[in-house]
């Protein structure tokens, strides 16, 4: 296997505080790893880095085999990696499949231009566009709430959608940050089947930070473990849940397990 991300010696201070230190690992094209840790270790800050909101101090970030060291996180959504966030961004005014179909970059109708003097073309893109929502929101199971106003929908639902726009965009790598937080155990399954069948289907690789153990053993292979900014120990969850130093790294000493 190949790597869609390879963190190469990053380095991350804000002023005094070094968070992130000559920190290294590699994400393997097609997998969903687990990036785990105690508060703290620096999980945020390295997603942040990799997702472009945030700049590192030294280092490099290689996506897909390119140097994407700093680009902004709009160069690397047309690149293929996008993030979803611990709250859920819909458009609360518009419809479920409305905030779908938003999504896709470069949409031919929204250059003033093209609309007066390419309408054909501006209705094909729409009509594929509509198609596309329509054909996602059966796959994330939310067919039922397509009409509904984004902002009427559970804390679930909203991540589905989340979700759903990642699937709008033929992403290559998702970043998700903390996606359990406040689900039902109901919609929690449905989001973990989700991504586990758009890894299987399409093949897109992610990145899952999250503290909800249960959803990493069911999702994640590796798992990184963080601590004090850098990799303590990857592999598989049942080794790590084993593993002295890890326990010792959450809870101060590995006597506690
Ligand atoms: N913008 C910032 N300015 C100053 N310090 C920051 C900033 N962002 C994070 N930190 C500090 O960097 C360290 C790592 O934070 P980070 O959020 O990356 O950890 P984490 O592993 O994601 O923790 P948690 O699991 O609690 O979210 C912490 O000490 C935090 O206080």
């Amino acid at each position: 296997m190949s790597s869609m991300i390879e963190v190469k010696s990053v380095g991350k201070s804000f002023g005094q505080l070094a968070v992130i230190n000559d920190c290294s690992f590699s994400i393997e094209k097609g997998s969903i790893t687990g990036m785990i840790g105690p508060n703290g270790a620096g999980k945020s800050t390295i997603f942040n880095i990799i997702a472009g909101t945030l700049p590192l101090d030294s280092g490099n970030i290689i996506l897909d085999g390119e140097d994407v060291t700093n680009l902004s996180a709009d160069r690397l959504f047309s690149k293929g990696l996008l993030r979803t966030f611990q709250i859920a961004h819909e458009f609360s005014h518009m419809t479920a499949l409305e905030n779908l179909m938003m999504v896709p970059p470069k949409q031919v109708g929204e250059n003033l231009f093209s609309t007066w003097f390419q309408p054909s073309k501006v209705a094909k893109q729409e009509a594929r566009n509509k198609r596309k929502a329509l054909e996602v929101i059966d796959y994330i199971g939310l067919s039922h709430v397509k009409n509904e106003l984004a902002g009427n929908l559970s804390g679930g639902q909203k991540k589905l959608l989340e979700l759903g726009r990642t699937m709008m965009t033929d992403a290559k790598v998702v970043l998700l940050d903390e996606v359990a937080a406040g689900v039902n155990r109901t919609l929690l399954k449905g989001l973990t089947d989700n991504i586990l069948r758009m890894n299987r289907d399409f093949g897109v690789t992610f990145l899952v930070i999250e503290h909800d153990m249960d959803m990493i053993a069911k999702l994640c292979d590796p798992v990184i473990v963080m601590a004090q900014g850098s990799v303590m120990v990857e592999g598989k969850i049942e080794d790590i849940q084993n593993n002295p130093r890890v326990i010792e790294a959450y809870f101060g000493s590995s006597d506690i397990a």
